[in-house]
């Protein structure tokens, strides 16, 4: 898959699905699909810029960059424009279509969703962007709104689903679990004179924080998935500078994890994390919790996934 973050012209002949992409949930996974057409290079244009910078009160990135373009790949996409928002920000909607999609995308259909704007201050909506695309002879498939009990997908609504804790729902409009990949880095190395080592990894500027607390999660290895018990949080009995995610992986009883990414994505929520009055008290619900977790995640593993 190549990545361009400049106006590169591309392959010949593009599809080019058009949006944010934040989470790439269940609606943006249409709107991609719709871009995998035959005959045509699979392509996507989205924005690189911090979400706030692109309007909206946003709350955080629902997928780490690198998870964004292992995600892309997967589903087939072959080109990513990864642009800066100023790039294109002053452009008209005719400018944008002729500028960016004709002669650098070298788009012979493009996709978007029911909700898409473009063009200076938003100018442009779908229908804008059918009218310009007949008048070029370009193919344009507006996606119609995809909904999850009765109400549209959207990466608001997922966000506030992941800061409840409401992993589970945030599942169903993902259409795979929440989750982050953050590097693996040193704790103060407590957790494994207390019999339970955690891998850490820290919360990146910008991204969605979930609720604090203990979550079931699955941790993905090198040699396989995992069952793990991860806390989200500061937490409070010992102390930390940053919000964290913490995770202790029973069964892993291999080689050190530090500075490696690793996927570790949150199942189902547990308990709100707790300031305990000392390490016993604390040693013991974390045993409780990976009890928990570890049937959580077999009841789990053994659920049929929907196909998305
Ligand atoms: C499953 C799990 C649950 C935890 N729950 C809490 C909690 O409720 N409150 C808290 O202060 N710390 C909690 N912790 C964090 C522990 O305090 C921390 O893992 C331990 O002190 C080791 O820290 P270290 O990795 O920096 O060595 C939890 C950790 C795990 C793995
Ligand atoms: N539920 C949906 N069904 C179909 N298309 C969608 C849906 N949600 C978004 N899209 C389309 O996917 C592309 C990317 O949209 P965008 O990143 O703005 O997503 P969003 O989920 O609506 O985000 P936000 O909640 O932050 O507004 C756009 O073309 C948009 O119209």
């Amino acid at each position: 898959m190549n990545v361009y973050h400049d106006l590169t012209p591309g392959a010949p002949r593009a599809a080019v699905a058009l949006g944010c992409f934040d989470g790439l949930h269940l609606g943006h996974r249409r709107v991609i699909r719709a871009a995998c057409a035959p005959g045509l290079t699979p392509s996507v244009l989205t924005f690189a810029d911090p979400l706030e910078e692109l309007g909206g009160k946003s709350g955080g990135q629902l997928v780490t960059k690198r998870q964004k373009l292992h995600l892309l790949e997967q589903m087939g996409v072959q080109q990513v424009y990864s642009l800066r928002f100023a790039a294109i920000r002053t452009m008209s909607p005719e400018q944008f279509v002729d500028e960016v999609l004709v002669r650098v995308c070298h788009a012979w259909k493009v996709c978007c969703g029911f909700n898409f704007t473009f063009g200076y201050k938003g100018a442009g909506t779908p229908e804008t962007l059918q009218a310009l695309c007949e008048e070029r002879g370009i193919g344009c498939e507006i996606v119609p709104a995809v909904e999850v009990d009765g109400e549209t997908v959207s990466s608001t609504r997922i966000r506030a689903l992941v800061q409840q804790g409401d992993v589970a729902a945030a599942e169903r409009l993902l259409g795979r679990p929440f989750g982050y990949d953050f590097e693996i880095v040193r704790g103060r190395q407590l957790g494994r004179t207390m019999g339970t080592p955690t891998i850490n990894q820290v919360f990146t500027e910008g991204f969605v924080l979930p609720r604090f607390g203990v979550y079931a999660s699955l941790v993905s290895l090198n040699d396989g998935d995992y069952y793990g018990v991860t806390n989200v949080g500061v937490k409070p009995t010992v102390g930390a500078d940053a919000p964290l995610s913490e995770t202790w992986i029973p069964e892993y009883h291999g080689e050190e994890l530090y500075g490696e990414n690793i996927r570790v994505d949150l199942i189902d929520f547990i308990r709100p994390e707790k300031k305990f009055s000392g390490i016993e008290e604390l040693q013991n619900n974390i045993l409780q919790n990976a009890e928990t977790a570890k049937k959580i995640i077999s009841a789990y593993l053994q659920k049929e996934m929907p196909v998305v």
